[in-house]
Formats: C-alpha cells, structure tokens, sequence
C-alpha cells in the first residue's frame, strides 16, 4: 500500500514540481488515500528503517558480557568460597535514578553478585552519608561501592566521592583513577564505567581505533575527558569539543569515531558526521512524546536518524551505551572481587 502511494505521489510529483500537497488537490485511488492517510497518522510519515547491519547492539553485547561475568562469578564462588559484592546507595527519590539502580540491582542478581543498597532521604546530612559510605569501605562483604549521582545540593559530590575506599571505587571517578589513565606507562585500578563501555563497544564491533581521528563532544570528568583519555591510549588522534569551541560541527564531520556526550539532546546532525563514520551516542535525554506510553521517550545527544544515513556504524538510544555501563560496573565488582579473592595489592 505505502509503495502503491509513493508510486503514485511519485508520478504526480513530475507535474507539480515536486509539491507533496499535489496529494490533496489531485484525485487518487481509495487505495492510495487509504495510505496516505495511515501514512500521515499519527504525526509525520514514518522515516526509512536503519538498517541492521548499521546498528551497534549495545543491549545484546552487555547481555554476553553479563553472560561472561556469570561465568567468573560462579567459579570464584567454587574456587575461593566468595562472592563479588555491589553496594549502591540512594540519596532522594529522583524517578530517573530510582530506575538505574533498580536496574543496577537487578543486574547484581542476574549475574550472581550479592547487592547491598542504602537509601537515603533527600535531607540526609553529609555526615549521615559519609557513615553509610565509611560503614560499606569496611564491609569485607563488599568490593564496590556506587554512589548513585546527582546528590542534593546540600551534599559535596567531592566529599563523598573522596570519601570512596580506592579499592571500591567501581564507578572510577576517584582522582587517582583519571589521573592514572592520563599516564602514559600507568593503570588505572577502576576505569570509569561508561567511557569503557564505548570502547568496548568499539572493540567487539571491531572498529580500528589506533591512527583514526576522533572527536569527543563534551569533557566532563564522568563521560568526556575519560573516553577522551581511553581513545587516545589506543592510538587515535582524538579532539574534544565543547560548549566553547568555535566550529565544533566541522571538528567533528573530520572525525573517523564520534563519541556525543554533550548532554543536548539530538544535538549531532547528520551534517555532523563524516559519510561511513562510527557513532557512539552516550546521551540520554527525554523527549516529550504524546504517543508514548509514558507520554516520553528516550532519545540520544545525537539526531539518531539523520546520523545513522551518514554513519557506517551507531548506537541506538535506548539499547546503545546505557545498557553497557551497567555491563562495565559489573566487571569492575568482578575485578575487585577477584583482587581480593587473589589478595593483590592495590598500587598505582
Ligand atoms: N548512557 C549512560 O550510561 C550515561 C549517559 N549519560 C548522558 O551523557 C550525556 C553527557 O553526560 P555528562 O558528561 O554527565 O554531562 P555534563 O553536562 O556533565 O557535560 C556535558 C559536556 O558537554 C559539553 N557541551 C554542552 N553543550 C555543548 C554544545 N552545545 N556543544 C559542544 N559541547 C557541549 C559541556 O561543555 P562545557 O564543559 O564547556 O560545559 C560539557 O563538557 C548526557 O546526555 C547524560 O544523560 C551520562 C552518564 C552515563
Ligand atoms: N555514580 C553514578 N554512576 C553512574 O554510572 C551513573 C550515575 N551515578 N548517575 C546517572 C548516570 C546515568 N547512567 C545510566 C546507566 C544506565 C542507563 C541505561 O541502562 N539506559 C537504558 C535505558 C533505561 C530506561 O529505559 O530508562 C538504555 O540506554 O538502553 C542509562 C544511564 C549511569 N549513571
């Protein structure tokens, strides 16, 4: 039906130059209006599908990961009686980090991990969470401990973050953790969780990172600067843009691999990408969208659409990064875990 009316507004379009409202003025076959008008709910006409093969399957290549880990986690279990732990804790009852760490949770169970959680109410003072985040750094039951972001405006993320044993810093934002990974000859002991799963995503697509020129969007201290660090390590020739680069778009349209982490939703064109480059999204922003369930949708830093018909390679949003921090969060608990199992020492 929708080819028989492309078909057919094709045609009509030669008389008209090229007006689709041609559509309405000239008679068409039933058949014809029928599919205009399902074409035309409920809002524009549905775009061309990505195909497939364009697409970077974060939510399938986390699901494998995870599959791995449940491999280690059992033969730890077997071989030194012990089991990796996550500790997540909750300050206030925003809806959207109420989410992740419920999925964080769930993900701990699946893998086999056991999970400690704390929350905490919206008023809680600094000294109360610095207890239960002390409390958890002296659990041996515990190797990682997240401290779910943002905390109230009353809390100092610093103190807090600081106040993480660096041996269960499994979010890696600790100072030590970015500083190593700006080392040459250095290792980080945790690397942060999303920049690692970008990386990740890069390695099992097989995408050559060594001697192609990046461009990361944004240099925050938990996405940017990070991701930055880690393509750059692997060899790439990496610029980073931010919200005071003059020309930013052309930066980028010269980059092999696009990492958007500027927090502006669908912000990246299509004009931005260099035709057959890999783009990995690390936005999440919601979109009103009144034929949604939640009357919202999630869309990315990048105008997934538009991107994807330049790009040889993207990640979706949802199902792209996202699912593959929660997979990195859970390898970290695993390496902290098989530290400890192993009775490493912890050095820089
Ligand atoms: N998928 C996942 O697991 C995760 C997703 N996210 C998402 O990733 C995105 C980035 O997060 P985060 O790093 O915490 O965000 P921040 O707001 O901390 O940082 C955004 C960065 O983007 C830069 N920026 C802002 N506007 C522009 C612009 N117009 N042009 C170029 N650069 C710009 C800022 O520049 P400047 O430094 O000059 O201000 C800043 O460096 C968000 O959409 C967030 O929701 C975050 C964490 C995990
Ligand atoms: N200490 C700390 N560490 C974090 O790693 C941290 C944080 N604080 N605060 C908030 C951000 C954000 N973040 C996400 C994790 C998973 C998804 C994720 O799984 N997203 C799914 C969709 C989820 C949905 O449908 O809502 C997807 O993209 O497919 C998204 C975002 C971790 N963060």
């Amino acid at each position: 039906m929708a080819s028989s009316f492309h078909r057919q507004s094709a045609a009509n379009r030669s008389a008209t130059r090229g007006s689709h409202r041609v559509a309405a003025i000239v008679p068409l076959p039933h058949h014809a209006v029928v599919a205009a008008v399902a074409a035309a709910a409920p809002s524009a006409p549905a775009p061309t599908p990505v195909p497939a093969s364009k697409l970077i399957d974060g939510k399938a290549i986390a699901d494998t990961i995870r599959g791995e880990i449940a491999v280690e986690v059992a033969a730890m279990k077997q071989q030194y009686n012990l089991t990796p732990g996550l500790a997540v804790v909750l300050v206030g009852a925003r809806k959207d980090s109420e989410t992740y760490v419920r999925s964080k949770k769930k993900a701990c169970a699946e893998v086999g991990f056991d999970s400690f959680g704390t929350d905490l109410p919206a008023d809680v003072s600094e000294e109360e969470l610095l207890k239960v985040v002390e409390d958890y750094n002296a659990d041996p039951r515990v190797h990682g401990i997240l401290v779910q972001l943002p905390l109230p405006k009353h809390i100092s993320e610093k103190r807090i973050l600081d106040a993480i044993s660096i041996e269960k810093d499994v979010d890696g934002f600790h100072p030590l953790n970015i500083g190593s990974l700006a080392m040459r000859g250095r290792h980080p002991l945790f690397v942060p969780c999303t920049p690692k799963g970008c990386i990740e995503l890069l390695e099992r697509m097989k995408v050559p990172i060594s001697g192609r020129k990046a461009c990361v969007i944004g240099r925050s201290n938990i996405v940017g600067m990070p991701v930055a660090l880690l393509l750059q390590r692997r060899d790439a020739t990496v610029t980073i843009v931010h919200s005071k680069t003059p020309d930013a778009q052309r930066i980028c349209s010269e980059a092999d691999i696009v990492v958007a982490a500027c927090g502006v939703a669908e912000m990246v064109t299509g004009d931005w990408i260099k035709p057959g480059a890999v783009v990995i999204d690390v936005g999440i922003n919601a979109k009103d969208d009144p034929s949604a369930k939640k009357g919202y949708r999630l869309v990315g830093d990048v105008e997934f659409e538009g991107a994807a018909a330049k790009a040889s390679l993207i990640t979706p949003v949802p199902g792209g990064v996202g699912p593959m921090t929660i997979a990195m969060l859970l390898q970290n608990t695993l390496e902290s875990a098989q530290r400890v199992a192993k009775g490493e020492s912890v050095t820089h």
